[in-house]
């Protein structure tokens, strides 16, 4: 059998959108199936808990934006199940960095003709309470964390929203978090090696290049068992921050001296003093994190 999670209110309504022009296709009606919509947040984790212990669901579908699929992977437990997605967020960052292009219907029916094969690997980060969460885009500390605090708390995003012009929040976040933002004194241990790093701006683990709607944020990052990709930006001014977020959207910021790109096959990240995180969007406060990329494959189907 198959599950549907569905978030009715991802990409303002797209998703929904999208459930109901497939809810009309004959290949849905044939198919033995159970829909449940998500009706808040954290909804689509605790769904994932409660069926993944559910032996007769072969296959689960996600029609939502990131932030759902970042939730039903962190609940969904049971390996040998696909976990396919069609997206209908605002930003839909996963979708590129897995390549899907298709229409939604195009993607429905493949899904449900051909079986997946393992295709993608979640990168997990721990922090101090020593809980293991999956991140299935990106996870950072710095600049990033702060533009996405204060997008998430803005009552100008439903507004916008509403507006169709979502992504304008993110860049009068960004300003403001600019602004603000003091730079930060970090540690990180990698490959055997410890390096101190100060005035830092952004620490990011990436699973694929994109981030904030389809910039190509850390341009060397592929989908991969072996490794995360890792951005460093650290001593610039904020005359040239604002320089390097317009350099982003045509991809040069990576020939900047103050951009540095890696890959890592596990990282610690020390801050002197606890400072926000983000992680496919959601955000929380850290001091201390362990990240690697994780080895048990996941079925994605495109
Ligand atoms: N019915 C709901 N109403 C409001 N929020 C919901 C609902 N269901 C889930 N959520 C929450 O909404 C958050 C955002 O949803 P999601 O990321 O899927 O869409 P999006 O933000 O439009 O897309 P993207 O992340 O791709 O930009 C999710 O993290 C989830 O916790």
């Amino acid at each position: 059998m198959y599950l549907l999670i569905v978030n009715p209110n991802a990409g303002n309504g797209h998703a929904k959108k999208i459930f109901e022009r497939i809810q009309k296709m004959t290949s849905y009606r044939n198919i033995e199936r159970k829909t449940l919509f998500t009706n808040q947040p954290g909804d689509g984790q605790i769904i994932a808990e409660t069926y993944s212990k559910k032996e007769y669901i072969k296959h689960v579908i996600v029609i939502g934006g990131d932030g759902t699929m970042h939730e039903v992977m962190n609940g969904w437990s049971n390996q040998s199940v696909s976990i396919s997605f069609i997206p209908g967020g605002s930003g839909n960052d996963f979708a590129k960095g897995i390549g899907q292009r298709d229409t939604a219907e195009k993607q429905w029916q493949n899904i449900i003709s051909n079986p997946a094969k393992p295709n993608f690997w979640n990168g997990s980060f721990q922090l101090e309470n020593g809980r293991e969460k999956k991140f299935i885009n990106s996870i950072g500390i710095g600049i990033d964390a702060a533009t996405t605090e204060i997008a998430n708390q803005s009552h100008l995003k439903i507004w916008l929203n509403q507006l169709k012009l979502g992504k304008l929040i993110y860049l009068i976040a960004l300003i403001q978090a600019i602004l603000r933002f003091q730079p930060m004194n970090i540690r990180l241990t990698y490959d055997g090696r410890i390096r101190h790093i100060e005035n830092t701006w952004i620490v990011s683990a990436a699973n694929h290049p994109y981030c904030g709607g389809g910039l190509k944020v850390v341009p060397h990052a592929t989908v991969n068992p072996h490794n995360l990709s890792i951005l460093v930006i650290h001593q610039i001014s904020k005359k040239k921050i604002l320089l390097l977020f317009l350099l982003v959207i045509f991809g040069l910021h990576q020939y900047l001296k103050e951009v540095e790109l890696f890959q890592v096959k596990e990282m610690t990240i020390e801050v002197e003093s606890p400072v926000s995180y983000q992680a496919d969007g959601e955000t929380g406060r850290l001091q201390t994190c362990y990240i690697k990329r994780k080895k048990q494959a996941v079925y994605i189907k495109k």
